[in-house]
């Protein structure tokens, strides 16, 4: 069987927070966020991590991830997540070698242990880029200067992480897209600009990115809060 490595994104400053601290290192009930990204993935079927942090901040995430129920390497990010992603690949695993990789951002520390698990048995099963989506809840439209239009919905999906590959494709695809000079989001993007099918899994509304300070309230509540029926 394939084995499961997890790269955490957590090298962003997290601007659109504000706040003293990084936004990986924020605590929500005295756990940081990549702590709880970590434990979560390791529920879900990672088997180590690599996690990709800001330079100068890697005795900050040690703290942050003594004890980690998995190994956790740490590596130099980038100025974008993009570069940050690519860094982190040159760490999963050496050339050749067969893995899963999940590539999810610190900020969604509450992803559920079943997305996760659902990413890793896609990919395991023979798909090379697999995508956790939800459905878009809000009505939404196209704003062009003072003009705006309705934009069908139902054609539309909003995209999450962990996002799973198989780690040679997904290092290739790294690869080309930074030759090319192409920017992406994410990295099923980076799949998609090589000719990668990019396959759907069921996402979770639990898996929301911490962005802004609105979502912090948020989370500390779900936290806080009995667990939903199924
Ligand atoms: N240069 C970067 C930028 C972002 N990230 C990571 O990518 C994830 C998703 O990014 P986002 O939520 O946008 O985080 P920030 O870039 O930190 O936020 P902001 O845009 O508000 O500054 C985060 O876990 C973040 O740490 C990263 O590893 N390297
Ligand atoms: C990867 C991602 O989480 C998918 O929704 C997202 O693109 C990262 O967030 P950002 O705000 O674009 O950095």
């Amino acid at each position: 069987m394939q084995p499961v490595v997890a790269l955490v994104a957590a090298a962003g400053s997290g601007s659109r927070l504000g706040g003293p601290v990084p936004k990986a290192l924020l605590e929500l009930a005295g756990v940081p966020l990549v702590r709880r990204s970590v434990e979560q993935l390791a529920a879900g079927g990672a088997q180590r991590a690599v996690i990709v942090v800001a330079a100068g901040l890697e005795p900050d995430f040690e703290r942050a991830l003594a004890g980690a129920p998995i190994e956790c390497q740490l590596v130099t990010g980038g100025a974008e997540r993009q570069e940050s992603v690519r860094r982190g690949l040159a760490a999963c695993a050496g050339p050749g070698e067969d893995a899963v990789v999940l590539v999810h951002d610190a900020a969604r520390p509450l992803v559920p242990a079943e997305v996760v698990a659902a990413v890793v048995s896609a990919v395991r099963a023979g798909l090379r880029a697999v995508v956790p989506v939800l459905p878009v809840i809000d009505s939404i439209r196209r704003v062009t200067g003072d003009d705006s239009v309705v934009v069908d919905r139902a054609e539309l999906v909003g995209v999450q992480t962990p996002q799973g590959f198989d780690l040679a494709t997904l290092r290739s695809a790294h690869e080309q897209v930074a030759a090319r000079g192409l920017a992406v989001t994410d990295d099923a993007a980076c799949c998609e600009a090589i000719g990668v099918p990019v396959h759907l899994v069921p996402g979770s509304r639990l898996s929301m990115k911490v962005t802004e300070p609105v979502d912090v309230r948020i989370a500390e509540a779900l936290l806080s809060a009995p667990a939903l029926p199924e």
